[in-house]
C-alpha cells in the first residue's frame, strides 16, 4: 500500500479544532493524508523520526501547524527536503502573533512556507500542498480546479440583510 502524500503535524491535541480544516480541505479534493501529534518540545524524538523518514516513507508534502513557540515547523524543515507548510495557531496569550512570528521568521536556508493564522491557514495550507501535488497529478489538478470554480460560483453579487 503506498502512503498517503500529505501528513499533518501537529504540536498538541489542542490544534486539531484549528487543523481538522485542513484534513477536511483534503478530505474534499480527495487528497489522501496522516494526521499525527508530534512536538519537537514534548516528543523531540518521535519528530527526529517522523521528519528523518518522511521522504522515504513516501509523503511528499508536510502541513505542519503549531502555536505558541512554534518550532515544530522550522524543525520539521530542517530535517527533510520535502516542503513544510507551517500553520501558526491562534494561541490565547497573544491571539497568534507568537505563533506567526516563530514559523515565519526562519534563518536563509531552511524555508517553512508561512500560512494564515488559524483556521484559513489550516485550510490555505491544505489547498497549497494539493497545488503541490497537481504538478505532479491531473486528477488533483481537476479537483482542484472543481473546488475553486463551486467556490467561485457561491459567491453571491449583492449582500443579503439579515433575517
Ligand atoms: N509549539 C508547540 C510545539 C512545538 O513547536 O514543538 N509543541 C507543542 N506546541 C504548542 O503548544 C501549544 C499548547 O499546547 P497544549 O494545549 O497541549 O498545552 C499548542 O498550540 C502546540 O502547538
Amino acid at each position: 500500500m503506498t502512503a498517503p502524500p500529505v501528513a499533518i503535524i501537529m504540536g498538541s491535541q489542542s490544534d486539531w479544532d484549528t487543523m481538522r480544516h485542513a484534513a477536511e480541505t483534503l478530505d474534499a479534493l480527495e487528497v489522501p493524508f496522516d494526521a499525527r501529534i508530534v512536538s519537537a518540545h514534548r516528543t523531540p524524538e518521535r519528530l527526529y523520526a517522523f521528519a528523518k523518514g518522511a521522504k522515504d516513507h513516501g509523503f511528499r508534502v508536510i502541513i505542519a501547524g503549531a502555536g505558541g513557540a512554534a518550532h515544530l515547523p522550522g524543525m520539521a524543515a530542517a530535517l527533510t527536503p520535502l516542503p513544510v507548510l507551517g500553520v501558526p495557531m491562534e494561541s490565547h496569550a497573544l491571539r497568534g502573533v507568537d505563533s506567526l512570528h516563530s514559523i515565519v521568521q526562519m534563518p536563509a536556508g531552511i524555508p517553512v512556507g508561512t500560512l494564515a493564522i488559524g483556521k484559513a491557514g489550516a485550510i490555505n495550507a491544505a489547498l497549497l500542498a494539493a497545488s503541490i501535488l497537481a504538478l505532479s497529478d491531473a486528477a488533483i489538478a481537476g479537483r482542484l480546479e472543481a473546488w475553486r470554480a463551486r467556490q467561485t460560483a457561491a459567491v453571491a453579487e449583492q449582500p443579503v440583510s439579515p433575517a
